[in-house]
């Protein structure tokens, strides 16, 4: 595992934005050679999208043929809800590059048979091959995309029952009300984002040090699905310095100088 400590959200997002476009360019995707990407929701990647677009205006980076498929989603809310994960993504980065949108893969999460749906989904990534690059985040309780505490560290795209923690966090895109907040969500497995041969995780602000501290510093544990990423190949975390609250000071000094080649940013 790699860890990448920057300064604040905006390095981090321009941070990974860079690292994306880098390897989109060097992949040289064409319609029948697509690069695949795995996209996450949230308040992490949104620094990460609207540099994403700026390097696309900048005519740095086209999305023509890149194929995405996007961790998860809530059961049960309309997709054209302000808070559904579809309308995120459109209004935060598909209406603004030039990506195909056949080729955009989100989770429907009111779909008539949610299990048929789940399989639906392994089997297109399947039918793709394996994804470059699935980008996430974590959340405070240390859960990639919905896979919350106790989720099997093999666990494929399924339907899971949300946390009081999650709903509680997420209730503040619900006027703060838990009540509104979906029960629910369909979510990529643990096992389908080790399937990607990147994954690259954001990890922003003092409320996710200890989410931090058990992905990098503690063992292998279903309570914090974070730390499956310790058994993959190329796993990199991009994070800002109030989320290192919680690292060993020897444990970031390490990685400080090991990426120090690597530290230098420019947010567009
Ligand atoms: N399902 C999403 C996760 O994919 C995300 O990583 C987490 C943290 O979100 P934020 O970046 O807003 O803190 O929230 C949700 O639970």
């Amino acid at each position: 595992m790699r860890l990448i400590p920057l300064e604040n959200a905006q390095e981090v997002g321009a941070w990974v934005a860079q690292r994306i476009v880098n390897k989109i360019n060097q992949f040289k995707p064409t319609a029948d050679r697509p690069f695949l990407l795995g996209l996450p929701t949230g308040s992490s990647p949104l620094v990460m999208y609207q540099q994403l677009i700026k390097q696309y205006q900048a005519g740095n980076v086209s999305f023509k043929h890149v194929v995405t498929f996007n961790m998860d989603e809530y059961v049960g809310l309309p997709e054209d809800h302000p808070q559904s994960y579809h309308t995120f993504m459109y209004e935060n980065f598909f209406n603004h590059v030039d990506i195909d949108k056949n080729n955009i893969h989100i989770l429907n999460g009111n779909a008539p048979d949610i299990d048929q749906e789940c399989r639906a989904y392994e089997e297109k990534i399947k039918s793709y091959g394996k994804i470059n690059i699935f980008v996430g985040g974590v959340g405070q309780d240390g859960h990639i995309a919905f896979n919350e505490p106790g989720s099997s560290l093999c666990s494929r795209t399924r339907i899971k029952t949300l946390t009081e923690d999650t709903i509680i966090a997420n209730s503040r895109f619900f006027d703060n009300d838990i009540k509104q907040v979906p029960k629910h969500a369909l979510t990529i497995g643990v096992a389908t984002l080790m399937d990607a041969q990147e994954v690259i995780l954001l990890v922003c602000g003092h409320n996710k040090s200890l989410a931090l501290q058990a992905g990098v510093e503690g063992s292998v544990n279903h309570l914090w699905t974070v730390t499956a990423l310790q058994m993959h190949p190329a796993s990199i975390i991009v994070c800002d310095e109030p989320s290192t609250d919680d690292l060993k000071v020897k444990t970031l000094k390490y990685f400080q100088q090991m990426e120090a080649d690597n530290l230098k940013v420019t947010v567009l």
